[in-house]
């Protein structure tokens, strides 16, 4: 049980399936106004409770995940459940944790190497710990460990600049952020999920200076051993339904415009585009409902091998799409969007056979 994982598409054979269960509200404070771009929604509230059958109902289709990789031969790990009362306090602020659902966000695998990125949103501070079992096991067996630097996350450590730029009117100044400055400027704020393996090299997104603060932990860190390439705001934070490796040589995107922001080499990949999403193809949600990602979270499909991956049941023309290009896929329903989708639930702790490769010569 020792981690190797270089890429997105090589033979899965283990990974750890998040879960949603305790997942009951939402902490609308300004890490999380800023992450999910809800500065104008639910205004003066501090927090927002979810629906119970929501919650249920995701619950039941990730357990259909774990049973469609388990069908695969892939062995699961899950977290631990999130305690009943997880309120918590800082120095200098106050949240409520939520569980490891979307394990794919705060850590990353390089190689044999696992690294826990350093959270955007306060409600996330401790989610890692619910890893922490699994990472000590990877450990005892072998495998690397590391942790970038853990942010104070007052107000001032956020670079609001991007936020401000696109929505002056909602999104706060410095002079009205209401948390004492930790002493210090910006933070390492940045999200494993900003980043997408090819081998050797490691497609990174950046979109404030918290974020390039951790791109610049990466690069110090691992010297030679990863080539890091930085896109400047593909997306606001995730780019796993902006950009998918499928294969080497093949990469599933949102449209056509995403190549602009591509490095030269996956330039001269073949592309897959994700259709446009159908509306009618989701849930209803009202408006007291959050909801906290695109329509296009259906392209965050999860590769079982060069072949083959797991897409939402619920969204048939993707899945037409990819069969139409010879992928094998693995129908698996997701009904609730909660910020993520199959491959955020997931983080692929052993790809067999994947290494150090130069996907980009
Ligand atoms: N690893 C993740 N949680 N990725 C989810 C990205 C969702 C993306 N912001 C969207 O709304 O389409």
């Amino acid at each position: 049980m020792t981690v190797n994982s270089y890429d997105e598409w090589s033979p899965l054979r283990e990974v750890i399936v998040g879960s949603p269960i305790g997942y009951d509200s939402h902490e609308l404070d300004l890490s999380f106004r800023l992450f999910f771009k809800v500065f104008d929604e639910f205004t003066g509230m501090s927090r927002k409770l979810i629906k119970k059958q929501y919650v249920e109902e995701l619950h039941e289709d990730v357990e259909g995940l774990v049973t469609a990789l388990e069908g695969l031969s892939v062995t699961v790990h899950r977290p631990l459940t999130l305690p009943k009362r997880a309120d918590f306090r800082t120095l200098h602020w106050q949240s409520t944790s939520t569980p490891a659902l979307n394990v794919r966000d705060q850590a990353i695998i390089l190689g044999n190497e696992i690294i826990e990125t350093p959270p955007q949103v306060r409600a996330r501070y401790f989610e890692n710990d619910l890893l922490k079992p699994l990472f000590a096991q990877y450990f005892a067996h072998g495998a690397n460990w590391s942790v970038m630097p853990r942010p104070v996350m007052t107000d001032h450590s956020f670079d609001l600049s991007h936020a401000r730029a696109h929505d002056p009117e909602h999104v706060p100044g410095f002079d009205e952020l209401a948390l004492p400055a930790s002493g210090m400027g910006f933070e390492m704020l940045f999200d494993a999920a900003q980043c997408l393996r090819f081998g050797r090299d490691i497609l990174v997104n950046i979109a404030t200076d918290h974020h390039a603060l951790g791109a610049e932990w990466l690069v110090r860190h691992f010297g030679e051993r990863f080539r890091f390439h930085l896109m400047r705001r593909l997306d606001n934070n995730h780019i796993d339904t902006q950009v998918l490796p499928l294969r080497p040589g093949t990469l599933f995107l949102r449209h056509p415009g995403v190549v602009d922001w591509l490095p030269e080499p996956l330039r001269r990949w073949d592309k897959i585009y994700a259709p446009e999403p159908n509306p009618a193809d989701f849930p209803d949600y009202g408006p007291d409902d959050l909801t906290l990602t695109s329509l296009y979270i259906d392209m965050n499909v999860l590769s079982i091998d060069e072949n083959t991956v797991i897409a939402n049941s619920q969204a048939p023309q993707l899945i037409k799409t990819l069969e139409t290009h010879g992928f094998t896929v693995v129908p698996v329903r997701h009904r609730r969007l909660f910020g993520g989708g199959f491959h955020c639930f997931t983080l692929d702790a052993v790809r067999a056979d994947s290494g150090p490769e130069d996907y980009f010569s």
